[in-house]
């Protein structure tokens, strides 16, 4: 047993605080608000975000940051990544010797274009981090908390970290996978709300299961053709951060993503759905992000553009289909379009 700090108690912070407890850690759930904090110690409740669960007594909210990690050298980090510089900012004079900092948020920061990973290691310096692992997968925190089967993986740097997050995490209702590639983890898991929110767009314009499934499809090419260039490892998208957490979140009336996009295909504006949201949508700020990263790495992402002039410049939802759908003829394979020019010069070398 363990003494866990889990920074930022919102859905997700809460539900894995839960898979630790479950574990029998000792949890120290790091909060903002002191109203929270005492419903979570006085009533071991989190009514706003997990409003079905009871929480156990190994569960010790706290709004004192010195406190949550105090004595443990493991820190969680699952706040919304646009706050995560701030508290890493306040960490950074908190922690007192080199600590495993765990982060399961999923998003790309806007300007720097740092992974989470990369925006821990800008803030905290190398000789108070033991090790950067990320926690990524198809996890929605409604599910995990009443501890249906779940499986998610973890990625680092340091292989042997991962194991030992590994170990921390895993149970019989949420199995852990490790992967070495951390680039790739930590993309797929941020790229894939962007499609959740074309998604949800799609479904929400009133376009069916064709369209749906080709946003997958598609939307897995895009995150593939950045993720490769910048370094992942292609079999990662076919993995539980890639294929199985855009299958999760485009699907699941769970997602914040789909649900947002959902209201925008209905013909809400964008500040009207983040208003009535109250919770994260990470994949507003992400296509923000992302739509940066394809211009710099000169990546084609005809989605992410799309959604990108839905969000921040008014397009309206059916014309950003229309866009899509009446592109310029292509390949579906890219690595395949050499193999069929060659056909070509050897059916012309060779005619029947
Ligand atoms: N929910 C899920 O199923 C999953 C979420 N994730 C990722 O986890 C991360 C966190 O998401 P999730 O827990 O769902 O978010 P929620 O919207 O459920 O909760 C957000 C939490 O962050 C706190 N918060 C918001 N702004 C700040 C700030 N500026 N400083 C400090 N704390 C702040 C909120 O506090 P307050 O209540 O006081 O506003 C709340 O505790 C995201 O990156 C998300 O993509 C990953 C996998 C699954
Ligand atoms: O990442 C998630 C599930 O794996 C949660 O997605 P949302 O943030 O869209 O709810």
């Amino acid at each position: 047993m363990k003494k866990i700090a889990v920074i930022g108690a919102g859905s997700w912070g809460t539900a894995l605080a839960l898979v630790l407890a479950d574990n029998n850690h000792d949890v120290r759930l790091w909060a903002r608000r002191s109203e929270q904090v005492d419903e979570i110690n006085e009533h071991h409740t989190n009514k706003k975000y997990l409003p079905e669960i009871n929480l156990p007594t190994n569960i010790v909210a706290t709004n004192d940051l010195t406190e949550a990690i105090s004595n443990t050298d493991t820190i969680v980090l699952v706040t919304p990544t646009s706050a995560l510089r701030e508290i890493l900012k306040q960490l950074k004079s908190e922690i007192e010797k080199p600590v495993t900092i765990v982060h399961a948020s999923k998003g790309i920061e806007p300007d720097t274009l740092f992974r989470v990973s990369e925006v821990i290691e800008d803030e905290i310096p190398e000789e108070l981090r033991k090790a950067v692992v990320v926690l990524s997968g198809p996890s929605h925190a409604e599910e995990v908390s009443l501890r249906q089967p779940t499986t998610v993986t973890v990625s680092s740097k340091n292989h042997n970290v991962a194991e030992q997050v590994q170990d921390l995490f895993i149970n019989p209702n949420f199995r852990v996978y490790t992967n070495p590639d951390i680039v790739g983890v930590e993309l797929g898991g941020s790229l894939k709300n962007i499609i959740a929110l074309g998604a949800g767009l799609s479904d929400g314009l009133g376009y069916g299961d064709n369209a749906k499934a080709a946003l997958l499809t598609r939307g897995l090419a895009e995150i593939a053709r950045l993720g490769t260039t910048m370094g992942a490892q292609t079999l990662t998208f076919a993995g539980l951060s890639g294929i199985g957490d855009l299958v999760v979140t485009c699907t699941s009336v769970h997602s914040r993503n789909w649900r947002a996009g959902n209201l925008l295909g209905k013909g809400n504006s964008l500040e009207e759905v983040l208003e009535n949201m109250g919770m994260v949508v990470e994949g507003v700020r992400t296509t923000k992000a992302a739509f940066q990263l394809a211009k710099k790495e000169g990546v084609e992402m005809p989605i992410t553009n799309e959604l990108y002039d839905v969000l921040f410049n008014s397009k309206h939802p059916k014309e950003a289909v229309d866009s899509l759908m009446r592109r310029s003829k292509t390949h579906e394979v890219e690595d395949l379009s050499s193999l069929i020019s060659n056909r070509y010069t050897l059916d012309e070398k060779n005619p029947e």
